[in-house]
């Protein structure tokens, strides 16, 4: 049967139907996201962050990339998966861009690569589509961009970076993405840029407007109970306190012996049992 056509979600959009893309980074969770019916999944450089450690995605590898994609794509065998082009692994050189991914498609067996900008990576995004390398665009915060932002801050909200992004978002329409994620952008301009392209706009923090929306999975399932959530993302579960409960109720059941039973143990029969006991 194969994997869902990228083609399939401009139809999507032209019938109005909604649709839902989540991140995974390994084999269970997205065998997992697979199961419940997700059309798409983002193996995102915010790995960086919700599985990596770091504070930002900056420090992100192809290599880290690469190694995730394998996981999630051995897991899946319906959804479209999309490997994020993590910090300065198709800005500084074109064919290093190339390159990399390629890698994503070949090593990774990605479905598509999705590369954070606007108007200046257009040339390279319209050389990836004419490769046979499907693109999605990525506009608003953009986190790799952290650094030159000065934090993550919601953007688009002056006129002329308002009317940036929307150029920018048809210019990427133009060069051949099939869809593009905003981030943290104000939801009456998210609205604006949905009306104004044909293909799917995927927001995050972009307001109820989108075609379709993204989440890191692990704000989602509130693995990070202990941190405040960020405004765009909603906690569907509080998987962090269910997971420190059992680790907890693990710790006080081994310590107080009552972990194992017979139940968790395995038997000898008894004539080798009597046979060891004669040995000495
Ligand atoms: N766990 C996680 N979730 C994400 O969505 C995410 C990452 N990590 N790492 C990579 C980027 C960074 N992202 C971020 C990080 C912080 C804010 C943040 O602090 N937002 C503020 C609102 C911003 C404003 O008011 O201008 C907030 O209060 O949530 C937003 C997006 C999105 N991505
Ligand atoms: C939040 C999404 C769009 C992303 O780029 C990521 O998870 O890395
Ligand atoms: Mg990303």
């Amino acid at each position: 049967m194969g994997r869902l056509s990228i083609h399939k979600l401009k139809e999507w959009k032209a019938q109005g139907r909604r649709f839902a893309m989540i991140t995974a980074y390994d084999y269970p969770t997205a065998r997992l996201v697979e199961q419940a019916g997700i059309p798409i999944i983002l193996v995102g450089d915010s790995l960086g962050s919700v599985v990596l450690g770091y504070d930002s995605t900056v420090p992100v590898t192809m290599d880290d990339i690469v190694y995730h994609t394998r996981a999630v794509v051995r897991a899946t065998e319906k959804a479209i998966v999309v490997a994020d082009m993590p910090f300065m692994s198709y800005q500084a050189d074109p064919n290093e861009a190339m390159r990399n991914a390629g890698r994503l498609l070949k090593e990774g067996g990605a479905t598509a690569v999705k590369l954070e900008g606007g108007s200046h990576i257009v040339p390279l995004v319209r050389r990836m589509v004419e490769a046979g390398i499907p693109v999605m665009g990525h506009l608003g915060l953009t986190p790799q961009s952290v650094n030159q932002f000065g934090g993550h801050k919601v953007q688009g909200k002056t006129p002329a970076a308002a009317a940036k992004l929307i150029a920018d978002a048809r210019a990427l329409e133009d060069a051949g993405a099939f869809a593009v994620v905003l981030e943290t952008i104000p939801a009456p301009l998210a609205r604006m840029v949905t009306e104004r392209l044909a293909i799917p706009t995927i927001g995050i923090g972009a307001g109820p407007h989108c075609d379709a929306q993204v989440q890191v999975l692990h704000d989602m399932l509130g693995i990070y109970d202990d941190r405040r959530p960020l405004k765009h993302a909603k906690r569907y579960a509080v998987l962090g306190a269910a997971i420190r409960d059992a680790v907890r109720a693990y710790i006080e059941e081994v310590e107080g012996g009552a972990f194992p039973t017979a139940e968790h143990s395995f038997e000898m029969d008894e004539a080798t049992l009597a046979e060891l006991a004669q040995a000495g």
